[in-house]
Order: C-alpha cells, then sequence, then structure tokens
C-alpha cells in the first residue's frame, strides 16, 4: 500500500467523510470529499482500491468527488462500504502528515518540481525590486509597479485556474477540459474567437468616439481630431457622427456574426457530444448498460450534454470579450495614465481569486445537486411508469411524498448552490462598483493637480466601465463553467462503460448453420451473486425443439444469455456448430438467434413498424405471413389501422398475450436457423397458444428451436425436454412421456398441472 502522504501534501484539517451514493448488485458510487479538488489524492486513492481482491475496477474524480467501484462475488456491499471507509480514513490521517516517505512502486513517486525552487526565488527577487521602486522611484514609477503587480497577481490566479481545470480533466486528459469538449469543431471555435474579437474592438472604439464627442462639447475640441484636419467644433461632431455611425454598423454586424458562430458552436457541440456519447451507450454491454439507472443516462444524454453545448453558445463568448477589453484597455491605460491604470484594474485579480475560489467550493455542490436531481427523476420516471401499481395499491400518497422527498433534498442542495453563487455574484459586483468609484475619484484628483490632462482622462473613463461590467459577469461565467465541468465529467463516465467488443472474427453462413448447441461444463454467475450456473452440461441438437423447464431462478434465461453473449461464461465453451460462441463476432451470433424474450419489448409506433423491427427490409406480405403464424393476424385486422395501428409507449395500447404475439411474429420474420422462445406465449390463453404451436410446428422444421417455459402443455411435444434444479443442475431430461415414466419432479408438475386444469 502506498504510503499517501505525497499526494496529500498541502492538507491542514482533513475529514474521512465518505458517504455512499448508490449501492447496486457489484457496483457502488461513492462521495469522497478528501479528492475533491486533489487529482493525485483521487488517483492514490483508486490505486489503493484496486489492490484490494474482489475489487475489479476503481475510479475516483477530482471534479465531483465521485468514487466508483466495481467488484465480484468475493465482496458483498457492506465488506466494499468498509473497505472504503478505511481506505479514505487512512488517506486522510497520512495526509495529516505522519513524515514517512511514499513506498508504493505501483503509484509514481512525486517529481521534484523545478518550479518549487524557481518561483520562491523570483517572488522574492520580485518583491524586493518592486519595494525599492515604490521607496525610492519616482511617482510614475511607483504606478508602474502598482499596475505591473496588479498584472502579476492577475496571471497568477489565471494560471491556477486554468492549470486547476486541466488536471482535473484527469492523467488520460488531452488536455483542458475545454479544449476536448470543442473536440474537432477548433475552426469554428477560432472563426468565433475572431469575430468576438473585432467585434469587442469596434465596441471600445464606439465608447472612444463618444468620449471625444463630450470632449468636444466640454472642451470645444478634441485633440486626436484635430489632427486629421477637422479643427472647428462642428467639423468635429460631424467627423465623429460618422464615426460613431461606423462603429454602431460594425458593432451590429460583428455581434450578430460572432453570437451566430458562438451558437453554431454550441449546437455542433451539442449533438456532436450526444451522437457519440449514444452510439457508445448503445455498444455498452448488456450487463454494464442493466447497471446504470436508465433515467440517469438519459439525463446525461439530453441535460449533461446540452449544457456542454450552452458553455460555448454564451459564457464562453463572455470570457473572450472580456480577455479582449484587457489586452486593448490596459496598454490604453499604461500609456495614457499610468496614475490611475492600477485603480481601475484593482479589481480583476480580486474578482479571478474569488471567482477561483468560488469554482472550488461549488464544485462539490454541483456534483451533488446533479446526483439529487438524477435520482428525482429516476423516482418520477418510476412512479409514472408504475401507474396501475401504484393505483391497485393505492399508494398514490406514499408515491407523491417519495417524490416530495427528493425533491426537498434537491431543492437543499440548490438553495445551498445558489445562495453560494449569489453572494459571489454580489461581492464581485461590489469590488466593480468600488473600483469605477475610485478610478473616478482618483482621476479626477489627478485633474485637478494637474498631474492628468482632462482631455486625456475623459475618454477613459467610460472604457474600464465597460470592462468592469463585464466582469461583473465572471460570477455567472464561472458558475457556468462549474457545471460544464460537472457535466463534462457525468458524460466521461458514461463512456467510461465498457463497449462489447469481439474477441473473435468468426462469422457465420446462415443458410448453413445447423444449430447444435453445446453447453460444455459451463459456470456462470451475477456480479455479486452466487453461481447460477454450476458446471452445467447439455447438448441442444439441431433442427429439432429442445425445451428448458424447471424451478425458477434456476438459470433457464440466464442459459440463453450466454447464447446470444449478452453475458460470457466464467468458465467452460458455449457452442454453436461446434464453434465456440466467443469465437465468433457477435453479430454474427445474433443474426443467427432469433430471440423472444420474457417481457418483449415494443416500440412506440405502429404494429407493422414493430413486427419489422430489424428485418426493414421485409414486403408488407411478409410481415402479415409472420403475423398468421404468430395467430396475430385476426386480432391485427380488428383493430380500425390495422397494421398501422399506433400502440404507444411499451405497447401500453395492447393486452399482455398480444404484445407477446406481435413479439412473436417479430422473431418468425427475422428467419434465423436458431430460435429461442422465453416464455412467448405465457400470457396467451390455452387455445390460442395450442393454434401457435400448430403453426410453429411448420416454421421449426429444419430449424434448432428453444422452448422456454412454465406452463408444461407449451413443451409437451418438444423433441427434448431438459427439466433444471437450483443451480443450473439438469435433474432431469428426455421427452414428455419418458419423463413421466421417470416419476420424478417433471412428472409431479404435470400432475400438479393438468390437476389443475382438470380441476
Ligand atoms: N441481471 C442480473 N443480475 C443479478 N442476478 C441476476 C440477473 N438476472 C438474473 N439473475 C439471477 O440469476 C438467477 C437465474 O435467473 P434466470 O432469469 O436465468 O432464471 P430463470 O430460470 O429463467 O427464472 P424464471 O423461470 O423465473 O424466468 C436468479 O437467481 C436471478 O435472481
Amino acid at each position: 500500500m502506498p504510503s499517501l502522504l505525497g499526494a496529500a501534501s498541502g492538507f491542514r484539517s482533513v475529514e474521512p467523510a465518505a458517504s455512499p451514493r448508490s449501492v447496486t448488485p457489484g457496483r457502488q458510487r461513492w462521495d469522497v470529499g478528501l479528492v475533491v479538488g486533489r487529482p493525485r489524492t483521487a488517483e492514490i486513492l483508486a490505486a489503493a482500491l484496486r489492490h484490494i481482491p474482489g475489487i475489479t475496477e476503481a475510479q475516483a474524480s477530482p471534479v465531483t468527488g465521485g468514487v466508483l467501484v466495481r467488484h465480484d462475488g468475493r465482496l458483498c456491499a457492506a465488506d466494499v462500504g468498509r473497505v472504503i471507509s478505511r481506505t479514505v480514513a487512512r488517506l486522510a490521517r497520512e495526509a495529516a502528515g505522519t513524515g514517512r516517505a511514499a513506498t508504493d512502486r505501483s503509484v509514481p513517486a512525486p517529481q521534484v518540481d523545478r518550479g518549487l525552487v524557481v518561483r520562491p526565488v523570483l517572488a522574492v527577487g520580485g518583491g524586493v525590486a518592486a519595494g525599492t521602486a515604490l521607496v525610492k522611484g519616482s511617482a510614475l514609477t511607483r504606478q508602474l509597479v502598482a499596475v505591473g503587480g496588479v498584472a502579476a497577481a492577475t496571471a497568477v490566479v489565471l494560471r491556477k485556474a486554468w492549470r486547476g481545470a486541466a488536471e482535473a480533466a484527469g492523467p488520460e486528459g488531452e488536455g483542458h477540459p475545454l479544449l476536448e469538449i470543442v473536440g474537432p469543431h477548433r475552426p469554428r471555435l477560432y472563426r468565433a474567437a475572431a469575430l468576438s474579437v473585432a467585434c469587442q474592438a469596434a465596441e471600445m472604439a464606439l465608447g472612444t468616439f463618444l468620449g471625444w464627442t463630450g470632449l468636444v462639447l466640454i472642451k470645444g475640441e478634441a485633440a486626436p481630431l484635430a489632427g486629421l484636419g477637422l479643427t472647428t467644433a462642428s467639423a468635429q461632431l460631424l467627423g465623429l457622427a460618422g464615426l460613431v455611425a461606423a462603429a454602431c454598423a460594425a458593432v451590429a454586424g460583428l455581434s450578430y456574426a460572432s453570437n451566430l458562430q458562438w451558437r453554431r458552436l454550441g449546437q455542433d457541440i451539442e449533438h456532436d457530444w450526444r451522437a457519440r456519447t449514444y452510439r457508445h451507450v448503445q455498444h455498452l454491454e448488456l450487463s454494464r448498460l442493466e447497471g446504470e439507472r436508465t433515467s440517469r443516462v438519459a439525463g446525461t444524454l439530453t441535460h449533461d450534454v446540452g449544457q456542454l453545448g450552452a458553455f460555448f453558445a454564451g459564457p464562453a463568448n463572455d470570457v473572450l470579450q472580456l480577455g479582449t477589453s484587457l489586452a486593448l484597455l490596459v496598454p490604453a491605460f499604461l500609456l495614457l495614465a499610468p496614475q490611475i491604470a492600477w485603480i481601475a484594474f484593482l479589481p480583476i485579480p480580486v474578482i479571478a481569486w474569488l471567482s477561483l475560489r468560488h469554482q472550488e467550493r461549488a464544485a462539490t455542490d454541483y456534483a451533488a445537486t446533479g446526483e439529487d436531481r438524477a435520482r428525482l427523476g429516476s423516482q418520477v420516471i418510476n412512479s409514472l411508469e408504475a401507474g396501475a401499481t401504484v393505483k391497485s395499491f393505492c399508494t398514490e400518497t406514499y408515491e407523491a411524498e417519495r417524490v416530495d422527498r427528493l425533491s426537498d433534498t434537491v431543492q437543499e442542495s440548490s438553495h445551498r448552490t445558489d445562495r453560494s453563487t449569489l453572494r459571489h455574484g454580489e461581492t464581485v459586483r461590489a469590488c466593480t462598483t468600488a473600483s469605477m468609484a475610485g478610478t473616478l475619484l482618483i482621476g479626477g484628483r489627478a485633474v485637478l493637480d494637474g498631474t492628468l490632462r482632462f482631455e486625456v482622462f475623459s475618454p477613459l473613463i467610460g472604457l474600464p466601465q465597460m470592462l468592469l461590467m463585464r466582469m461583473s459577469r465572471l460570477g455567472g461565467i464561472a458558475d457556468q463553467y462549474q457545471r460544464t465541468l460537472a457535466s463534462y465529467d457525468r458524460v466521461q463516465r458514461l463512456r467510461e462503460l465498457p463497449v462489447e467488443t469481439d474477441s473473435g472474427e468468426g462469422t457465420l453462413d446462415l443458410p448453413t448453420v445447423r444449430g447444435e448447441i453445446v453447453l460444455d461444463e459451463v459456470t456462470f454467475a451475477y456480479p455479486g451473486r452466487p453461481a447460477t450456473l454450476d458446471n452445467l452440461s447439455l447438448t441442444i441438437p439441431a433442427g429439432q425443439v429442445t425445451a428448458l423447464v424447471g424451478a425458477t431462478g434456476s438459470g433457464k434465461t440466464t442459459i440463453a444469455k450466454l447464447l446470444m453473449r449478452f453475458q460470457d461464461a466464467e468458465s467452460g465453451r458455449v457452442l454453436l456448430d461446434g464453434r465456440d460462441v466467443q469465437d465468433l463476432r457477435r453479430h454474427a451470433l445474433r443474426h443467427a438467434i432469433g430471440f423472444v424474450a420474457q417481457d418483449p419489448f415494443l416500440f412506440d409506433g405502429s404494429i407493422a413498424d414493430n413486427i419489422r423491427y430489424g428485418s426493414f427490409g421485409a414486403s408488407d406480405e411478409a410481415v402479415v405471413r409472420a403475423a398468421a403464424m404468430a395467430e396475430a393476424h385476426t386480432f391485427i385486422t380488428t383493430l380500425p389501422n390495422g397494421y398501422d395501428t399506433l400502440i404507444g409507449e411499451r405497447g401500453a395500447a395492447l393486452s399482455g398475450g398480444q404484445r407477446q404475439r406481435i413479439a412473436l411474429a417479430r422473431a418468425i420474420l427475422k428467419d434465423s436457423p436458431v430460435v429461442i422462445l422465453d416464455e412467448a406465449t405465457s400470457a396467451v390463453d390455452n387455445e390460442t397458444e395450442a393454434a401457435i404451436q400448430r403453426t410453429l410446428h411448420t416454421f421449426a422444421a429444419g430449424r434448432t428451436m428453444i422452448v422456454i417455459a412454465h406452463r408444461l402443455s407449451t413443451v409437451r411435444n418438444a423433441d427434448r425436454i431438459f427439466v433444471l434444479d437450483k443451480g443450473g443442475i439438469v435433474a432431469e431430461q428426455g421427452t414428455h412421456d419418458e419423463l413421466l415414466a421417470q416419476h420424478g419432479l417433471y412428472a409431479s408438475l404435470w400432475q400438479l398441472q393438468s390437476g389443475e386444469l382438470a380441476a
């Protein structure tokens, strides 16, 4: 284990706070305040957790303080919790400073930062020089030293902010998170930036022309215009009218063009990230996808991705305009009125420092608010989807209270964030106002003293005000920046989930697939659960109907999942026509298998669209044929719009049996050599099921069909029946008659069910 001292240097007091955010089988999310803003600490915590046997993956985010841990069956949820708490506590203790050196070789030893030596020397040298200049120098030198001090402070603060954000992007980051967000759209970013700079310059010019106009009215002339040959006051006013009109037009045109570019950039970024992230989500391993809350994933794809674009559509433009104002104004002031430059720009480092501090403090709040919102969204969707269950149990009030409680939590965390954001905004505003007053007073005194000419001071009064007004928006910008980083972190976490990859490149020629399936000593366990299948071996012959029946939870569906590679066996092999399914491309394998799940999913659309799903080129006739085979045609034709009937979300406008028949028709239309029907007709009546079996008899010819069912009448005609018991053990096998003759589990189940039927 590493000594954690190096990572945590710089802590004064550290609370070992670690609280669980969500715990699901095999996966936990925790909030660890200790790592917020401390990338190296986060790195070491993750490395330490990864060392623990049973923990398969650990990530810690220095932006949000979120720690994600995945573990296998060796650790139960409580063990993982204890391990995280203990590790965080140890990290905190070592952070407090034991004086021991880092010992873990897995974590790189801290590099000696040359800057740590050079920077203090420069700072002391600069300080001595500045002090001497202030004591012994002329008035002008003193002013210049003050301006230099302001500029240096600004540079230090901004540099720290930029580096802090870049470090927060993590060691794998290509650069600053904002540049990573922009990605391939940098050309548009540069175009938008150039237009903003031009627009800002035009605005400054406009401000100057207006200042000159005031000067002409008060003093009778503006010296710079006299140099252009405009000697009389009226000629100067006329010239200024033209200049102001031209500057106004330039500002309007450039502002329109730059805003358009920024907005386009925001939309491009949003579209790009959404498309890329959604594509990634579509290719996630099914087990990973099932481990994530749907509403959380949906929230990331909508709200968080939207936030990435929104930052560039608005605040990024503001930052650039601010930068341009600074770049133009600072030299102008230094050149024309160095006496008042320091007071005009004093708020800049102060505001930048305040913004930075606000950003650090708000990071955790934003992450927490985001999580609370995700939980609320998930609960709302769950409650709405469970409408019938809620009403049947009369739990409307209970559900409303659950949402109320979560909403209260969101409200509280939002209040906290809002309070600190507003406090920050108002502090910034107070600083800018104080500076404006200071510029007027000190500049005015300099004019009265005769050390500053009124003609010079007058046009300059308005310009810093423009800048400082803009600076008052820094609070909002820092707020948006923080939200954007938090959103980016959530998007990245989603994109870090592993996608399905093909370990083998094997393809299948569908017409030649016979469909023999062999499970050879297969063992499989879901994360954090005991083994579902324990050394299971069975052979499903090609071209026959094989049934899997048995106790609920005995692993029948799991066998189907292993065959389709929704999950992979821990040991043993699953073979299709003698080839290990892991050597085949997943798409090739899945094209060869038609699957009707226990709870089939129907999309919001027409019946025809749903049957055609996955076989998009199928003709109308083929759709009708498949529906007829699934005994669905008759009920479909009785609907007012027939095959064009819209069935609502998840097929809500159909009965359970009708939904199953649509799903069956979809699998029939796929026309694959292997078909798995997992309780595919459990919701249809006996008569319809008998009819389906008659038609499926023709369909099954030459295919391998696996039928999973609890209702034994569904499987009695199967060529072979496997009776599974708990732990995925084959308790009995044979035909219906053979199994009855064995007087075992199957026979007693049959007696029970046929007795029920007869009763
Ligand atoms: N995604 C999952 N994560 C964790 N455990 C799971 C998951 N899916 C299934 N299980 C567990 O695996 C075991 C086998 O489930 P499976 O669905 O294969 O059983 P089954 O025989 O098809 O049951 P049934 O007849 O009720 O449909 C059960 O104990 C179940 O709780």
